[in-house]
């Protein structure tokens, strides 16, 4: 019986960064990345990683999290795993936790193993932890990418505080600037007392206030240009604010104003046009 599954996790967009308080939120955005993976039962551990159409991005993540599931299952297989993306990677838009998910899904898939959703997020954040790829956990974008649609969280005790959708059926344009990304820490833990304020809109379901507040204190913190996400409002868009730790900003806006903001964006660099996402991660094969 072959042992082989593919499946499929979501990009997440920021509408708190967790890093100054330990309190997150993020919401699914319909960029996937797919993880297929093969396993082998001869007792050798040799595990393949194959990133496809991102030749430099090292398979390090993708075997790590294969690796997490067969030691928690105290399998000696060995594996194969292939990932291909359309997730803009290093860019704030969590292209780790949804490759994490999207991997461990896969490998339980091509196991048989019953889906715990919850087991399956903590060996993909134990594998991000393991590779050095996260300050927090990251469970606000774990779970906003696993689950879709949006999640708040507490990433330190691992809960979810609340789940929800937005009110508005939305566009989201995300701009990749030509700016280096840059997660310095200490100066993001400065804002900690400010990103409570965020927070708490965030809690009460203000989710575009929070997202536009936490965009313009985590780019001071990190001397990210506060502006470009006021030019996003400008031209009609929602909220508009700096995604995870940058360089990515995201804008939320009606169909009707995707050009205009669209437009607003692409003088600071590439824009993709996307859509809010309440799939989440699935088997799909
Ligand atoms: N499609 C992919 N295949 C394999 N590894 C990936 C893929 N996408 C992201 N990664 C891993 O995640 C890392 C980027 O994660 P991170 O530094 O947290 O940035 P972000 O989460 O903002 O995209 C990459 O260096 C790589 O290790
Ligand atoms: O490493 C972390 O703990 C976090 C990283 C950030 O995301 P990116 O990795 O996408 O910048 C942030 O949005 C998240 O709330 C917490």
């Amino acid at each position: 019986m072959d042992m082989k599954a593919t499946a499929v996790a979501s990009a997440s967009g920021t509408i708190i960064n967790a890093i100054a308080t330990g309190n997150g939120s993020a919401f699914g955005i319909n960029l996937k990345v797919k993880a297929t993976v093969e396993l082998f039962d001869d007792g050798k551990n040799n595990i393949e990683g194959v990133v496809k159409d991102n030749p430099k991005v090292k398979p390090n993540l993708i075997k790590r999290c294969v690796k997490n599931v067969l030691d928690y299952f105290g399998l000696n297989y060995s594996a194969k795993v292939i990932t291909e993306t359309q997730i803009p990677i290093k860019s704030g838009l969590s292209s780790s936790s949804a490759t994490s998910n999207a991997v461990v899904l896969a490998t339980f898939g091509a196991l048989g193993e019953r889906i715990d959703d919850e087991l399956i997020l903590n060996l993909g954040i134990k594998s991000s932890f393991d590779e050095k790829l996260t300050v927090t956990g990251a469970y606000d974008d774990a779970t906003a990418s696993y689950y879709g649609g949006i999640t708040v969280t507490d990433n330190i005790k691992r809960k979810i505080l609340k789940r929800d959708k937005f009110k508005d059926d939305l566009k989201v344009l995300i701009l990749i600037p030509n700016l280096k990304k840059n997660v310095d820490v200490s100066r993001m833990k400065l804002l900690k007392d400010y990103v409570e304020v965020a927070f708490n809109e965030c809690l009460i379901g203000n989710y575009y206030r929070a997202l536009f507040l936490n965009g313009i204190l985590y780019a001071s913190a990190l001397n990210f240009p506060t502006s470009i996400a006021i030019d996003a409002i400008e031209n009609s868009a929602v909220t508009s604010g700096l995604s995870g730790t940058g360089p990515s900003y995201i804008a939320l806006c009606y169909e009707e104003d995707v050009e205009k903001v669209k437009k607003a964006l692409e003088k600071y660099g590439m824009v993709i046009v996307s859509e809010l996402d309440y799939r989440g991660a699935e088997i799909i094969g």
